[in-house]
């Protein structure tokens, strides 16, 4: 298994945001995603997951082999803590949720609903549903917002057995979360957005 991303270009909202982006992971290797506000983190990072097309270049393999962990921590509210991993591990066909419940300290919640999970609480679940989508490449914006020191703590020791088993992890972060890892600033893939001015004048 690698991951592998080739001359790719993106862009938000019709703005050119990153381009020329080229890099390719290893099973067991982890990259963290840096650079400052705006630069394009969570573009790329949506670009692999396939939520948005990129505007040039390739991404290998496609969007059906990430385990996408947004900004949001995306839970039904209405169902419990056990509900809601059951819910994604039926949509992944993964039939042991145990090992996610206990990955992130969440058994003594399992009966509480989503909406009533402190911040901190919601984004372990939100986490936790990583371990059943069984998928090989994780793709993570800013997973640790909200957790305590304990909690980042079992993010990265999931990290690691997710890479020890052959996976391979991307994060985009600003924080230092204690785990070992090459880190890509985008800065460098910062796109000239010179090239929309034109378009406009062309049609002035
Ligand atoms: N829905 C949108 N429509 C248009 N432009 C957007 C939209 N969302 C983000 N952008 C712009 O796209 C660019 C890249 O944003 P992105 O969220 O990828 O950056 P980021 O590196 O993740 O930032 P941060 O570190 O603040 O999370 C920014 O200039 C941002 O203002």
């Amino acid at each position: 298994m690698s991951f592998s991303i080739s001359n790719l270009a993106c862009a938000r909202g019709g703005i050119p945001v990153l381009e020329g982006v080229s890099f390719t992971l290893e099973a067991g290797q982890t990259l963290l995603l840096r650079g400052p506000n705006g630069i394009g983190k969570t573009t790329l990072l949506r670009t692999i997951a396939g939520l948005q097309p990129a505007a040039h270049g390739s991404i290998t393999p496609g969007a059906d082999q990430i385990a996408y962990a947004a900004h949001a921590d995306g839970l039904k509210a209405t169902l419990t803590v056990k509900e809601n991993l059951r819910f994604w591990a039926d949509v992944f066909g993964c039939d042991d949720i145990e090992p996610a419940l206990v990955a992130f300290n969440l058994t003594e919640l399992r009966t509480r609903l989503a909406h009533n999970l402190s911040a901190g609480q919601k984004r372990r679940l939100g986490l936790a549903r990583l371990l059943v989508t069984g998928r090989p490449i994780w793709a993570l914006d800013e997973p640790t917002v909200s957790l305590d020191q304990e909690s980042v703590g079992l993010f990265a020791t999931a990290v690691a057995a997710h890479c020890r088993a052959g996976g391979i992890t991307l994060i985009a972060t600003h924080i230092d979360l204690g785990i070992e890892a090459e880190a890509l600033d985008l800065t460098q893939f910062r796109a000239d957005r010179q090239s929309e001015d034109h378009f406009d004048e062309a049609f002035l």
